[in-house]
Formats: C-alpha cells, structure tokens, sequence
C-alpha cells in the first residue's frame, strides 16, 4: 500500500503535465489485441475519462481485428491478410461494419458512459468524417520484388472532415470512431485502425497520437523484452525497417507515426495496451512508457 504521502506526491507529479495538455487533443488508438481483457479495457477507457475532466480532449480510434475474424469464423468465412490489411469483399466489409460500428463502438461507448463519462460513438461515415479511395495491397516476392494486389473493399483515406468530431468534443463528449469509411455512392471502406486514426490525428491537429497494442514499444530485439526503445526519430525509422528490426504489424503503426508527424502532430507513441493506465503513465508521469516517435 502507497502512504497518503506518496498518493499526493504523484497527484503533484501530474500538476505540470495536467497544465501542459490542458485543452490539447490527443488521439488514442485502441487495438483489437489490447481489448481482450475486461479489466484492462475498463482501465483504458477510465483513463479517456479521466484526461476529459482534467480538460483534454481524448479522442478513441478503436480496431477489432480479433473480433472479426471471430466473427467470420463463426460464419465460416476464411480471413486473408496481405501485408496487414485483411483482404475484403462485400460479404466480409458487411460483416467487419456490423462487428466494427455495432459491436464494438457501441460496447466501447457503453463502457465510457458506465464508468462516468460522456461518448459518442461515430463510424466514418458519420459526417463523412473519412472519406476513402481503394487502396492496393503489396506482396513481397522471394526474389524482393513487390507486387501489387487486388484486396477489394480495403480503403486508404484521402480526405477527412472533422467536423463532426469537433462538434463532439466543443459539447463535452468523448468521440469514439470505427475505421469504416466513405466511398464514391456512399459504399463503405474497410481501413485500418491505425491508419484511421494517423489520418483523424492530422486533421485535428493533436497534440499527440498514442498508438496502443500488445507488445512493450519498438523493442530493438523482438525476443527481448528489456530491448525497448524509450525514443526514436523518425529518421531513424525506415533504417530499422529496412534492417528488418521493424517488421509485420508494427510497420503500419510507424509508417502512421511519421505520417502524423509530418501531418503536424506534436508526438506520436507506441504503448503497451496491456500495461493498466498506460496512457496515464506516459501522459502524466515523468516516466513515459513505451516508445515515443518524435521529430
Ligand atoms: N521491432 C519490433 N518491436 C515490437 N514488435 C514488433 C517489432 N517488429 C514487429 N513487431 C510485431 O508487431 C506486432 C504489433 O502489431 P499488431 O499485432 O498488428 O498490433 P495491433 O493488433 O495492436 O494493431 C507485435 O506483436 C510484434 O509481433
Ligand atoms: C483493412 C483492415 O485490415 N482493417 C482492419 C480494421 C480493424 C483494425 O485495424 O483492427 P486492429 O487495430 O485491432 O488490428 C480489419 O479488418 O481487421
């Protein structure tokens, strides 16, 4: 047990960082991988809760890969990836919408309101907040060639409209968004969750992009846990790409980091989603954790 001491002496911890991102947005994407469990799902979403009263402007991207393919399963439909991106037709994006924007939003939304919160579920949709073009996949061949492939109704966002964001966030709700997007006739994209919300970060100019998931950070040795890069640039970025030290699903979190960075986004970070209060200790504390990408 922490002394009553040592509990004021964090709450004077946090005074500084409360000061500095007082009226600052900051998105937060939520993987599927770090939802899995009730009680960490509940500590996430408490910490939303508690940056909103403190006067940030907590803003959730959520995923729900897991779930999907679950869902698909149960269906007896097969679940294809190509480069990280599930390969999508009509039946599949019809089943990702109902799981995404029913199913999860909802729940995640639910969950805030229960805790003492105030959200607002939205998909892309809603206001046309993300609008999307197809996007192509890429195999890598043995010989290191690439190649371009057909993934269907995978979408890339080309254009976001913010407003109904900002709408959200000036009447004192948590926005909470699902990565389906806009088509041309109003036909939906499935985009990923990470790339959503590098895109939502730009154009709400925040302050900082927290990506959460379920490894420690960018971990210079994938087998080693205590390998963990506290910082990196950037630049640094794609050398570590090219090495192969960033590889699979981690590739899509940096490509979006550097992109918000560029976009305006002040820092972006990759945290442990199944650390409780993550975000709190990196947002809050002198000791970050995870990884942050910066200019
Ligand atoms: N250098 C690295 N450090 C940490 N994880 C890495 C690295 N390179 C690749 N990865 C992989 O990236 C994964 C995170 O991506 P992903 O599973 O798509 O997350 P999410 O479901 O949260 O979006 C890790 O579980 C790990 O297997
Ligand atoms: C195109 C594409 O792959 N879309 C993702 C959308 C959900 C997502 O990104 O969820 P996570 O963040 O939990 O991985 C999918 O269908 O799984």
């Amino acid at each position: 047990m922490i002394s009553p001491m040592e509990k004021a002496g964090i709450l004077v911890e946090a005074l500084p960082y409360i000061k500095k991102f007082y009226g600052k947005t900051v998105v937060i994407k939520y993987g599927g991988h770090a939802m899995v469990n009730c009680e960490l799902k509940k500590a996430v979403l408490t910490d939303a809760v508690l940056m909103k009263y403190v006067g940030m402007h907590p803003v959730i991207v959520h995923g729900g890969g897991p779930e999907i393919t679950g869902m698909l399963k149960r269906l007896g439909i097969e679940s294809n990836f190509v480069g990280g991106l599930r390969v999508t037709d009509a039946e599949t994006m019809e089943i990702a919408q109902m799981v995404l924007v029913g199913k999860i939003n909802k729940d995640i939304v639910g969950m805030i309101n229960d805790i003492g919160g105030h959200a607002v579920g939205l998909s892309g949709k809603d206001g046309n907040l993300l609008v999307a073009g197809k996007k192509m996949g890429r195999v890598r061949n043995a010989d290191g060639t690439e190649e371009t492939v057909d993934i269907g109704l995978v979408g890339e966002v080309r254009q976001v409209n913010p407003g109904i964001v900002n709408t959200v966030i000036r009447e004192g709700y948590i926005p909470v968004v699902a990565p389906v997007a806009v088509g041309e006739g109003g036909h939906s994209y499935n985009v990923n969750a990470d790339s959503a919300a590098g895109a939502l970060a730009v154009a709400l100019k925040a302050d900082k992009l927290v990506i959460l998931t379920d490894v420690e950070g960018i971990l210079a040795d994938r087998n080693d846990k205590s390998s963990l890069i506290s910082t990196i640039t950037r630049q640094q970025v794609p050398g570590l790409v090219e090495r192969g030290i960033i590889d699979g699903g981690m590739i899509p979190k940096v490509e979006c980091c550097i992109s918000a960075l560029q976009g305006g986004v002040g820092t972006t970070h990759i945290l442990d989603g199944r650390v409780p209060h993550s975000v709190l200790l990196e947002i809050f504390t002198d000791r970050g954790v995870g990884t942050m990408v910066t200019n």
